[in-house]
């Protein structure tokens, strides 16, 4: 089983103003699955950028396999290390082609087969805008899977199975808790939590172990 642990202490994010995340103590074994549960704005996806170093208004410490993030070359090795299934893809300022967006989890072969078992593999060379969000859903999951093949040991995503029809959420979160990584995955659906080690639940930017 691969995967690195997640350590995080005393972490707070703001959004100018808005005290998104407040004081979080979170301690991730490598290899295990954690579900992020909980309301809408109660910081979940703020947190998850938190650890790739996509929100910056950031306090406190955020360790990765032991390390931090206090050079470029420590950022890039933690974007390196962990991939990324964002809420809202981004649309990027050129036109991006499914194959392009596969290629820049750092395997194109590996993330393609999965495409193609994913059901999306036939809509490589299509412009992302031109997608469902189930088939851009999918073609992210299929890059998550090509950068785990090319060494990513932590899977951060979020709400990576929300566009899918029922049968697509099964195979998704299967798929997803099969990986040889850390996982944490925002999700108000059950059957992935459900195939997580521990769920935890965010109100108000805090955080806590369900049950
Ligand atoms: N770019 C932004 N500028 C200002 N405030 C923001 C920004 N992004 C998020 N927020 C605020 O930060 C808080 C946390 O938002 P976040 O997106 O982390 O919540 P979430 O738990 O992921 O929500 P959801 O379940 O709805 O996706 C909310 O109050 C939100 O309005």
């Amino acid at each position: 089983m691969g995967g690195m642990d997640v350590r995080m202490r005393g972490v707070a994010c703001l959004h100018g103003r808005i005290e998104a995340v407040a004081d979080v103590d979170l301690e991730i074994g490598a290899g295990e699955r954690v579900a992020l549960t909980g309301t809408n704005g109660s910081g979940k996806t703020t947190l998850l950028r938190a650890v790739l170093g996509l929100h910056r208004q950031v306090s406190g410490s955020i360790l990765v396999g032991g390390r931090g993030t206090a050079s470029a070359a420590e950022w890039a090795w933690r974007r390196r290390s962990c991939a990324w299934i964002p809420q809202k893809p981004a649309a990027g300022r050129f036109p991006l082609l499914g194959d392009e967006l596969l290629a820049s989890g750092g395997a194109p072969a590996e993330a393609a087969e999965a495409a193609r078992k994913l059901g999306v593999g036939a809509l490589l060379g299509r412009p992302l805008h031109t997608l469902s969000g189930g088939q851009l859903q999918r073609m992210y999951l299929a890059r998550a899977i090509g950068a785990v093949a090319a060494g990513a040991e932590v899977l951060l995503a979020d709400e990576p199975t929300a566009a899918l029809d029922f049968g697509g959420q099964e195979e998704a979160a299967d798929v997803l808790a099969a990986l040889p990584v850390t996982l944490v995955v925002v999700t108000h659906d059950r059957a992935l939590a459900q195939r997580c080690d521990r769920v935890l639940e965010m109100a108000a930017g805090r955080l806590r172990e369900v049950a």
